[in-house]
């Protein structure tokens, strides 16, 4: 199998171009390849095919195999793909996806993509449609008691569902104690992506993430479109437009109020092309 590796901010993921290659059992493959001994090493694979409803379709699947609804660094990547190998001339393209069809403009220099700018939707904050359970028709900076200890969370959904939690320092934390606990807590029935936010100014924040079905990665697209909602609900950040650090680059995520949709804008980057017998 022919493959890409490409990283958003540190997101890594195997692209195959399903246009020449077809993959079986995705899931498996997922998981084989996604290893970072005994296979290629990723936080897991995205399928780049052909769409009715697109130009093209982003099929992607977590390191553990499951099925990821939205990818906010892959897609990133899915549009430089498209572009520098010549699968578009489109400086606007739409691509389809488990939560729908999301359109993006890709920023061009010397014939490759260099950003892309992502229109990432509505934010879902009806706590029954992200779905987390609650009493409360929204989650917003609420109580949660996990691993014995109290938290308090927003819960947000950019097409898949995140708990983002303010805490003092990131550094410290013990994301892979803490984020299991998170991710397959019961109050949360598909499992969640949790992300670990300090302020830092009242434009900036950073960022570490559990991602659901990857653990830990360098960067979470989503994750940061989640945040800067919850930055902006909780009252942390002044105006809509939030930097977002995280520990493998920075994302720009701007939530436009009035339309409601929340616009990310970042990098991607292709590391090698390369070919796997599986
Ligand atoms: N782990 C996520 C999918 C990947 C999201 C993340 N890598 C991004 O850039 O948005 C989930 O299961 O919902």
């Amino acid at each position: 199998m022919k493959f890409t590796k490409m990283h958003g901010c540190g997101n890594d993921y195997v692209y195959v171009n399903c246009f020449q290659e077809t993959v079986e059992h995705p899931e498996e493959v997922s998981r084989r390849i996604s290893d970072r001994h005994f296979g290629i090493g990723a936080d897991g694979l995205i399928l780049i095919k052909p769409s009715e409803k697109a130009d093209f379709e982003m099929d992607m699947y977590n390191a553990d195999g499951s099925s990821g609804a939205m990818c906010g660094n892959g897609i990133r990547c899915v549009a430089k793909y498209v572009y520098d190998y010549g699968l578009t001339d489109q400086t606007s393209i739409s691509v389809d996806t488990k939560s729908g069809v999301k359109y993006l403009d890709l920023m061009v220099k010397d014939g490759r993509v260099e950003q892309v700018r992502v229109n990432m939707g509505a934010p879902e904050l009806t706590a029954s449609r992200i779905p987390v359970l609650s009493e409360a028709e929204q989650v917003i900076g609420r109580p949660v008691e996990i691993g014995g200890e109290e938290y308090r969370y927003t819960a947000v959904s950019m097409g898949n569902p995140h708990a983002v939690v303010f805490v003092e320092e990131t550094d410290c934390l013990e994301l892979e104690k803490i984020g299991p606990l998170f991710e397959h807590y019961s109050g949360f029935p598909d499992r969640i992506n949790t992300e670990f936010v300090k302020v830092l100014d009242d434009r900036t924040v950073q960022m570490r993430v559990w991602e659901r079905g990857s653990g830990e990665t360098l960067a979470c697209g989503t994750g940061a479109c989640a945040v800067a909602v919850a930055a902006v609900l909780n009252g942390v950040v002044k105006g809509n437009q939030v930097t977002v650090k995280l520990l493998g680059g920075t994302l720009q995520v701007e939530w436009d109020r009035e339309k409601n949709l929340v616009f990310m804008t970042g990098p991607a980057a292709v590391v090698f092309d390369g070919e796997i017998n599986l």
